[in-house]
């Protein structure tokens, strides 16, 4: 306790103000606090025995707990906005079973429902009069989305769509809220009219009556049991057996079924109709910034209040944090973890620009969010997910305990390299954006191409390269990414001119697309770190936060450039002489991130409450917190501390004659 007080004294970080700075004001700071405190003092929400429960109590008290925050607490607190939604959920802690109803249903409804069709279902869907899900992965299909099975039959006698799962693999399998919870569901179908398919759209179907909650007529539905974490999610499956749905369910505000059946395509792109999946993947780089930042705050923490060996004999044993492995590890995670900060804000900015274009009709941006968003999804989830489980491993044999919160950190970031769009997946959309911007290029010089990708008309090695100066840092990323995109675009014409089509010659290049757009991306966040801390905000921060900041973006710059020196050398970008100059710049700017590392992950505000673990414990008192942990154990507490088995089993091979 003691110890983890003196770092904190001996900080110079001005955390508060750097805290401010993360969530935009001292005012967003007092309202984030004064949510944090209403959860806290409500006993509803009491996590004692949290990591004892099982799974059908985790999902019970999970549901218990969403519909006492609606009814109550954000009437009381007057929660309305996504942020402060997300806010409560997130001090709340687990996973929220009734999310997709505010995360994807009503942003659907509002993003591609007609201005009639969003005056019939909001109100319903504010007030909770339904609970809706978003139920578009089937059985056999979740990255193909243009392969989906399920299908909406218009009859234009009635006026109604009827929608049916011809096949197995055309079962609704993996929605959340749709197991238990869910009335209504957007399904995306595959619209037939006139004997004609028209390809996925999505319609509003109703799943269970609004009096007892039975499945309506035709419809099939259920849990799909037990999975990797997310045991308080009622991810489900749905099968169809001709519903009929009113014409009017079909989602018109980009594209329209006329009541004789005259279909009405939308005026500007199909894609349109993914939207609700590229605004829960600008929002993913923000979880992945919370869940990091969480486990990293565990892992820091710890490592100031845990010794390990006694090194000097009369000294103390040495602190976690101060071997240099492990300065190492969390350090350069902490770099990463404002890496995807900074780019989460980028992200949300783009995607709400692009929004207001799009409600002028204007397209032009739209490219350039799909890919941006995929290729940011993709890489702060993985960074957050192997970065959870990086700081486990560096917490040794408590990591792997349930109590240090790192368990359910894991659990809950994992699935998010698949979910919203499997990682791989991205990359290749991100990939397919980069090629025909090449193209673009290459094939009219007056092509002027959007700032991040401004590298594939002119990328130099700077000479006398200084590997702390920024700009030297993005030049090399720049010749490094060209390089990445033409041996990828290379590789995709070489096959076409062997005579494979298009696909066999995409699919032959796959691992080398996946490279460009994963460097591509990473140059992105370096980017958007190096201008963020550049911004008058940060310009105005305390000279030791603003050198704090470079420093971490230096790290998380060069750490890249070293952990894939291989692709710089190969692009010429820089010598593998100048590797040790590399290393000792990074070697140095983490020496002077340390002394801070406590106050920088103070600065990101998490009570105790919220991090669930007994070594992430902001007084640092760990080892009582693991004694009391103990405590609630139930293993522990049958009579005479003697436990059932001992009965059943294990008197019974102690007596036994062998
Ligand atoms: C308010 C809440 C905010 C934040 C929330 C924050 C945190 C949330 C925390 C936790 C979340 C909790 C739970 C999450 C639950 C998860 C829910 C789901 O998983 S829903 C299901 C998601 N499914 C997918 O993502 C499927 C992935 N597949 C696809 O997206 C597509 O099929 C594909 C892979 C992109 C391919 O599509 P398609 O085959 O149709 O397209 P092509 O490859 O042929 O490309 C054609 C053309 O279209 C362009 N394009 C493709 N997609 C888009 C798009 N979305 N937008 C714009 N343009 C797109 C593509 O680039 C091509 O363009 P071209 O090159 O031809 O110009
Ligand atoms: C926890 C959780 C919650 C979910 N919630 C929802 C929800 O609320 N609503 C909903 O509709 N869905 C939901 N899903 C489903 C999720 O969106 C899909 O699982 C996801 O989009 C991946 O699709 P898939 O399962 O078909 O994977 P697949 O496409 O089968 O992918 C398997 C592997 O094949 C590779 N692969 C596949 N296609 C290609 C390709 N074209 N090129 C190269 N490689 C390829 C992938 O990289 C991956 O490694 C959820 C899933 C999970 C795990």
């Amino acid at each position: 306790m003691e110890t983890i007080a003196a770092e904190r004294k001996a900080s110079k970080l001005a955390t508060k103000e750097l805290t401010y700075f993360l969530y935009g004001g001292e005012e967003m700071v007092l309202r984030k606090r004064e949510i944090e405190n209403a959860v806290i003092s409500d006993p509803t929400y009491d996590i004692t025995k949290y990591h004892y429960l099982t799974r059908e109590e985790l999902f019970e008290q999970a549901v218990k707990k969403s519909v006492h925050s609606i009814t109550k607490l954000m009437p009381e607190l007057d929660i309305l906005g996504v942020f402060e939604r997300h806010s409560l959920t997130s001090v709340i802690g687990g996973e929220n079973p009734l999310s997709l109803h505010t995360d994807m249903f009503m942003p659907t409804i509002t993003g591609q429902g007609s201005d009639e069709q969003q005056e019939k279902w909001l109100p319903l869907a504010t007030n909770y009069k339904i609970i809706g899900c978003y139920a578009q992965t089937e059985m056999g299909h979740g990255t193909y989305v243009r392969g989906l099975e399920t299908t909406a039959t218009y009859d234009p006698v009635k006026q109604e769509f009827d929608i049916h799962s011809p096949t197995l693999t055309s079962i609704k399998w993996w929605p959340g809220t749709l197991g238990v919870n869910a009335t209504h569901a957007i399904v995306p179908a595959r619209l037939i009219t006139k004997g004609e398919d028209k390809g996925i759209h999505n319609f509003i179907v109703q799943l269970r009556s609004l009096d007892n909650h039975t499945a309506m007529k035709g419809i099939t539905i259920g849990d799909i049991g037990p999975k990797f974490g997310y045991a308080e999610m009622d991810n489900g499956f749905l099968k169809f057996e001709h519903v009929r749905i009113p014409r009017d369910n079909l989602l018109m505000r980009f594209s329209q079924v006329l009541p004789d059946g005259t279909y009405v395509r939308p005026k500007t792109s199909s894609k349109l109709s993914y939207g609700t999946m590229v605004l829960i993947r600008a929002g993913l780089s923000k979880f992945s910034f919370e869940m990091l930042s969480r486990a990293l705050t565990i892992a820091i923490r710890y490592s100031i209040v845990r010794r390990q060996t006694q090194n000097r004999p009369g000294e103390a044993e040495t602190q976690l944090l101060d071997y240099v492995n492990q300065q190492h590890t969390l350090i350069t995670l902490l770099a990463t973890v404002f890496g995807i900060y900074f780019v989460s804000q980028d992200t949300i900015q783009l995607y709400v620009k692009t929004q207001s274009q799009l409600n002028e009709e204007n397209m032009e941006l739209l490219p350039e969010l799909h890919a941006s968003s995929s290729g940011v999804k993709a890489i702060s989830t993985n960074l957050a997910s192997q970065g959870i489980e990086t700081c486990r491993i560096a917490c040794g044999g408590h990591g792997y305990s349930l109590s240090s919160g790192f368990p359910f950190l894991y659990q809950s970031t994992t699935p998010s390299m698949t979910y919203e769009g499997d990682n791989n997946v991205l990359l290749l959309q991100t990939a397919r954006y980069l090629i025909k911007i090449r193209k673009e290029v290459q094939e009219d010089p007056s092509y002027s191409p959007p700032d991040n990708v401004n590298y594939l008309t002119e990328a130099v090695r700077p000479r006398n390269i200084n590997f702390r100066s920024p700009q030297h840092q993005l030049a090399l990323y720049q010749c490094m990414v060209r390089a990445c995109v033409d041996r990828a675009a290379t590789k995709v014409s070489q096959g076409e001119k062997i005579g494979l089509d298009y696909f066999d010659a995409w699919n032959a290049a796959a691992v080398e697309l996946i490279q460009c757009a994963e460097a591509h991306t990473h140059y992105v966040m370096v980017k958007s770190f190096i201008e963020n801390i550049d911004k008058e905000e940060v310009r105005n921060m305390s000279p030791y936060n603003q050198f704090i900041l470079k420093c971490l973006s230096d790290i998380f710059s060069l750490n890249y450039i070293l952990n894939k020196s291989g692709l710089f050398i190969e692009a010429g970008a820089i010598y593998g002489r100048e590797l040790n100059e590399i290393r000792e710049v990074i070697q140095s700017q983490i020496l002077e991130v340390r002394p801070a590392a406590v106050s920088l992950v103070d600065a990101f505000d998490y009570p105790d409450f919220v991090l669930r673990s007994v070594l992430g414990r902001k007084d640092g008192d760990v080892y009582t917190a693991m004694w009391e942990w103990v405590q609630h154990n139930p293993r522990n507490k049958h009579k005479n501390g003697v436990h059932p088995v001992y009965k059943k089993y294990t008197r019974k091979l102690l007596r036994a004659k062998m």
